[in-house]
């Protein structure tokens, strides 16, 4: 059995900055991942079955972005071969960390490899759309600067940040809040070469917390030790320090009720050597 990782990403802002006709939302937000996260385990089939080792409670395994991965690369290549597929699950879902996205990344990644099939990054990252919006970048592998539904993706540099994030008890649904009348989705578009850390916000930050009063909470204390935001749809909020130190002290601090994790920001996906 092989074991790999499916690290969270942070949206260190997002702007909504318009609808296309089929109801996807156009955004600009900027993907980190960080060194926290799900992990799995693959072990490789000759008899083209995919199973899920240790389903998800509540999740039918059919419907499970692991599974879904899977199947996906065997139609597109012909691949005979199968996989057994474990997953450790840290992350929350519905925790706007990418979770499920994650996951679905490392699949495509690790059985690329696993079952030989010598699929571009490009291909996969197309592949990965198709399963979700946020699976593209997981397959890109670098932090990003992200347009489009989040598939246009160029390589930013982002300065070394550890990150406290807080995990609200409760799980966001992404369709909810993008499809609330209350979402502004007018955000004027800003350039790549006007980033800079801390700029910008989360435009759905404003309907999750009138929705979710445990994120609008965990997000004022945050705020009192720094620039706190919401990541992805929510629930998760985080806020970037520029040591291990610092991060540590005001993870220390937190009322025992807020769960949570400290984490560094990483520059690429552990996983990112995996294709040339
Ligand atoms: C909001 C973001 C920001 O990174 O993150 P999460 O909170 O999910 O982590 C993503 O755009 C989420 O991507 P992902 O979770 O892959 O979404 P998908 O499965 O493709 O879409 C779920 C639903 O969200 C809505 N959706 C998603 C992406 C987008 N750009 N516009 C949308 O309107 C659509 O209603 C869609 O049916
Ligand atoms: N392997 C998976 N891990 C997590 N969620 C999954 C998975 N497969 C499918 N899902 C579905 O995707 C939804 C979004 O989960 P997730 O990606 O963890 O959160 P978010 O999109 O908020 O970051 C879950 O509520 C669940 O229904």
């Amino acid at each position: 059995m092989t074991t790999f990782p499916a690290p969270a990403k942070l949206n260190l802002f997002l702007h909504v900055v318009g609808r296309r006709p089929d109801g996807y939302h156009l955004l600009q937000t900027v993907f980190r991942f960080v060194d926290y996260g799900d992990s799995l385990s693959f072990t490789v089939r000759d008899d083209g079955v995919i199973r899920r080792v240790n389903p998800l409670p509540g999740l039918d395994p059919e419907q499970d972005l692991t599974v879904r991965a899977a199947r996906l690369l065997q139609q597109e290549t012909g691949c005979r071969l199968g996989a057994d597929i474990f997953l450790e699950k840290r992350l929350p879902m519905g925790g706007g960390l990418g979770g499920g996205s994650s996951d679905a990344a490392t699949v495509l990644l690790a059985l690329n490899r696993l079952w030989d099939l010598n699929l571009s990054r490009q291909m996969l990252q197309e592949l990965g759309l198709r399963l979700g919006a946020d699976v593209p970048v997981f397959v890109f592998g670098e932090s990003s600067f992200a347009e489009g539904v989040g598939e246009k993706l160029q390589p930013v540099v982002l300065p070394p940040a550890w990150y406290v994030v807080l995990v609200p008890s409760v799980a966001v649904s992404t369709v909810e809040i993008f499809t609330s009348r209350e979402l502004t989705r007018d955000t004027k578009p800003i350039k790549m070469s006007d980033f800079s850390t801390g700029c910008g916000r989360n435009d759905l930050e404003p309907v999750v917390c009138r929705k979710y009063p445990q994120v609008a909470e965990c997000l004022e204390w945050l705020k009192a030790f720094g620039d706190a935001r919401m990541t992805g749809s929510g629930a998760c909020v985080f806020a970037a320090f520029s040591s291990q130190e610092e991060a540590n002290k005001v993870f220390s601090v937190k009322p025992a009720q807020m769960a949570g994790f400290v984490a560094k920001g990483l520059d690429r996906h552990p996983l990112y050597d995996f294709i040339s």
